[in-house]
């Protein structure tokens, strides 16, 4: 486990004489009993005196107070305690200040449950009663709520994401003070309340992390969100915690909100989502429609793909429509071709053996070809093909 590996460096860290502690979300989820998927360090050390500790580093925040260390092939981000002083424009701090105690670096955390550090031994420190709120399934924002969310607006969705993906409730000082903020998310890139309200829809009780998030009007301070209410108000009807992929998670949500294909290129880039994304999004959210209508023939399967096949039919089945997963598979398996470069003929071959000539009756032509075998309607086989094509040239 990386958390084994990672104690070696932390005694290190000790042996120099500094402390080194555990913190974030390692901490958090260990003691959850769930997987950990990235190793946060805090030290007493400052960056100088982290990298005359280790062989190799590299400065990747140095001017936060981080610096990464590779130890046996594998990568630790260290961070010197710090306390973020000034605060401009409700983003991130525009300079940190290095202290050396534990409990100044901890309280300048978001949430209790957060700001909890663990020793390389496992003894777990715990000045904000994080592990209380971990017990009772509680986010809670450490100190006065108001100024955590004043430091770092994000913060707001964080505690959402976290009372979805966790299944917790927010304390209700916590979510005033959320609501009494929302507006200030306005302040926060795109790109970092994305992966929070990603992480919301994919968490283990998204009706939960939704409610909180409509209540508290946070939604208002979202791209392109602030109509949505009744959308939401139908996925939170919906067992949607069976959503494995942020693509199902949009495809929803775009079904849901009736969008057309502009609709939904418009959505996402709002939410600056990459252009694979949109175009899948966009794909499986027509295919969701034609799941419905009962409407999915050889054509759709073959211009859909398997990919966006699995997306759409994974949102069919939460909205209660679904086709059998076996099925789905089978009857693409079956196809007698998936793409058009397995077709018999081309472009070329039709002009040599037929004297066609280039231009668009070529294209017209090989895509009718590609229908046919496609449909089942001619055997993918180069002589039928050119036959059925001589027929058809004028
Ligand atoms: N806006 C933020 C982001 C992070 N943190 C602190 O930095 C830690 C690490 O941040 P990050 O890795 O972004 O989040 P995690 O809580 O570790 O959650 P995840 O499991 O998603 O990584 C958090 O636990 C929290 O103590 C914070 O106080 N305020
Ligand atoms: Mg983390």
């Amino acid at each position: 486990m990386e958390f084994e590996e990672a104690k070696e460096v932390l005694n290190a860290i000790q042996h120099a004489g500094f402390e080194a502690y555990f913190v974030g979300g390692s901490v958090r989820d260990t003691i959850l009993n769930l997987k950990i998927h990235d190793v946060d360090i805090a030290t007493s050390a400052y960056p100088s005196e982290v990298k005359r500790i280790f062989k190799k580093t590299v400065d990747t925040g140095i001017e936060h107070g981080t610096v990464t260390v590779l130890d046996h092939g594998r990568a630790y981000e260290i961070t010197t305690f710090r306390t973020e002083s000034t605060y401009q424009d409700f983003r991130r701090p525009d300079h940190v200040e290095f202290v050396r105690s534990l409990k100044d670096d901890l309280k300048r955390r978001d949430l209790t449950i957060n700001a909890l550090a663990m020793k390389p031994d496992g003894e777990v420190i715990d000045h904000f009663e994080g592990l209380r709120d971990l017990k009772e399934g509680m986010i809670r924002a450490v100190g006065v709520a108001e100024e955590r969310f004043h430091e770092d607006a994000l913060r707001m969705m964080r505690a959402v994401r976290f009372a979805s993906q966790l299944d917790f409730i927010i304390e209700k000082k916590t979510l005033n003070a959320i609501h009494h903020n929302a507006h200030l998310l306005s302040n926060v890139a795109v790109e970092r309340i994305h992966v929070e309200w990603v992480k919301l829809l994919l968490g283990k009780n998204p009706q939960a992390g939704l409610k909180d998030f409509m209540a508290t009007e946070l939604y208002h301070y979202c791209p392109l969100f602030s109509d949505k209410k009744q959308v939401f108000n139908k996925l939170m009807n919906l067992n949607s915690s069976q959503l494995t992929e942020e693509e199902a998670a949009w495809t929803l949500l775009c079904y849901l909100s009736n969008l057309a294909s502009s609709g939904v290129k418009e959505l996402l880039r709002a939410w600056k989502s990459s252009n694979s994304l949109i175009s899948n999004v966009i794909v499986a959210t027509e295919l969701v429609t034609l799941i419905r209508q009962q409407k999915m023939d050889s054509w759709t399967y073959y211009r859909s793909g398997l990919h966006c096949l699995r997306i759409a039919n994974e949102v069919a089945v939460i909205l209660g429509f679904g086709i059998n997963e076996d099925i789905l598979e089978q009857k693409y398996a079956a196809l007698p071709i998936k793409d058009k470069h397995e077709l018999q003929v081309d472009g070329g071959l039709l002009i040599n053996r037929l004297k066609m000539k280039p231009g668009p009756q070529l294209g017209v032509i090989l895509e009718r070809l590609e229908h046919q075998v496609v449909n089942g309607e001619l055997d993918n086989q180069q002589d039928l093909l050119l036959t059925a094509a001589s027929a058809w040239v004028k």
